[in-house]
């Protein structure tokens, strides 16, 4: 006999409003360097004193950060230990791996559960894991072990992003947004977690743009949970996720790129980098906002992937931008250096933070619109335009 489904069966409800992002919880690994540190420590660890012209301009290349301390998950014990990861092209992906997963399910708890204790609902009602990881290429990947750390539902529902460059902040928020759109009542834990041991290397004349990754990368994690319709009797909305766009840079595929290779992940940075993105970007904004035509940028809160410094200026140039709008970027440029697709979470969650500490009005500095970009590999942009909430809960 064969069994007949009803006609509905599959079919999801829908919800009747726009995603929200109802809690956001952050971590660091305890080990920090000061930037000033930086290059002697770099030198040292990497057994590579001798080379004074290389230590020269990383020392200049971190003056002109702007970054003041970064948190790192490779402490120079760890170095010490496993030699090869600090020897330039020296095979070390066993070590590395080893290492991220040791390490990184404990930045993902911490995160995670900061998300879920500020949201303060049972962990039950999460009906998706949404993880990305930059390490992380195991099977089962993180996103299982998480679940079972956490003591999530077996029946979470998982969406695993690998080796996804920093543009994935807004491919994190676009699917989480399909997600809970198209499905009354869900609710999405989001999980990024990033560190820089994959990408740590010795230096190499050759090699310059691997010194500018090391005098910028750090590490962190960043957690949410988003669901649409909140239930306002006892959840606080922060953001609502209003629309999502992406673009690619044309000309711009060797603009930034990442290999796996048996000595750790590669990235290639081209000097153009900055000036790529300046020259573009309004056009990318104009299309995630049309048909709006926007004559004052500074009219919108800002959150924008903080790669680098440069990176930073030259936007700030090209759209007019006021000094103060990016301060939450520029804040966790300076506290945690380029935690790659965790940094622009990190600066949303610092906006929210600093709005309520000053009294504004509203989470997005007392103004309604804002607007999140994440940046990376191509050079892809990805645009989410957001909409504050009134800040007169006060958060934990
Ligand atoms: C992984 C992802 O997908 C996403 C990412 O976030 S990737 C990272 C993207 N970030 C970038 O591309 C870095 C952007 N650059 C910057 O922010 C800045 O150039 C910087 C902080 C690195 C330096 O600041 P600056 O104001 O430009 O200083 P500047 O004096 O021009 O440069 C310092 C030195 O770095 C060198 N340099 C800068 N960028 C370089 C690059 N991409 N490759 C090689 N050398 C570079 C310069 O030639 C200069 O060397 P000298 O001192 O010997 O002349």
């Amino acid at each position: 006999m064969v069994m007949a489904l009803p006609e509905n069966f599959g079919r999801q409800k829908r919800a009747q409003g726009l995603a929200t992002i109802l809690s956001i919880g952050t971590a660091n690994p305890a080990y920090c360097i000061s930037q000033d540190d930086f290059p002697d420590y770099y030198f040292k660890v990497t057994k590579s004193e001798h080379m004074t012209q290389l230590k020269g301009k990383l020392k200049r290349i971190c003056e002109k950060s702007m970054i003041r301390k970064r948190h790192f998950v490779l402490t120079e014990d760890l170095l010490n230990k496993n030699a090869n990861i600090s020897t330039y092209g020296s095979p070390s992906l066993d070590a590395r791996r080893e290492i991220a997963s040791a390490e990184l399910p404990k930045l993902a708890m911490e995160a995670a559960s900061k998300a879920i204790q500020e949201w303060g609902q049972p962990k039950s009602q999460i009906t998706h894991l949404l993880f990305s990881a930059l390490s992380g290429l195991d099977m089962p990947g993180p996103d299982f072990n998480l679940t079972q750390l956490l003591g999530l539902p077996s029946s979470v529902k998982r969406v695993m992003l690998n080796f996804q460059s920093c543009f994935a902040s807004g491919t994190l928020l676009r699917i989480a947004k399909d997600i809970v759109e198209n499905n009354a009542g869900a609710r999405v834990l989001i999980v990024s977690v990033v560190t820089s041991l994959v990408t740590f290397h010795g230096p190499n004349k050759h090699d310059i743009a691997s010194l500018v990754s090391q005098a910028t990368a750090g590490d962190g994690a960043v957690a949410m949970i988003v669901g649409a319709d909140p239930d306002y009797s006892k959840e606080r909305p922060l953001f609502q996720i209003v629309s999502t766009w992406q673009n690619i840079i044309p000309d711009s595929g060797d603009g930034i790129e990442g290999h796996i290779c048996e000595s750790g992940y590669s990235i290639l940075l081209s000097k153009d980098v900055p000036k790529l993105i300046a020259n573009n970007i309004d056009k990318c904004l104009e299309q995630a906002l049309s048909p709006i035509k926007v004559n004052d940028w500074n009219s919108f809160f800002w959150m924008i992937h903080p790669g680098g410094n440069a990176i930073l200026e030259q936007i700030e140039i090209e759209l007019g931008l006021k000094k103060e709008k990016l301060s939450s970027t520029r804040h966790v440029l300076s506290e945690f250096g380029n935690m790659g697709v965790a940094s622009v979470l990190f600066a949303l969650n610092e906006k929210r933070r600093k709005s309520l500490e000053e009294g504004k009005g509203t989470t997005g500095e007392g103004l309604e619109w804002g607007i999140l970009v994440g940046l990376g590999s191509g050079i892809t942009v990805e645009t989410v335009v957001l909409r504050s909430f009134a800040t007169t809960i006060p958060y934990n």
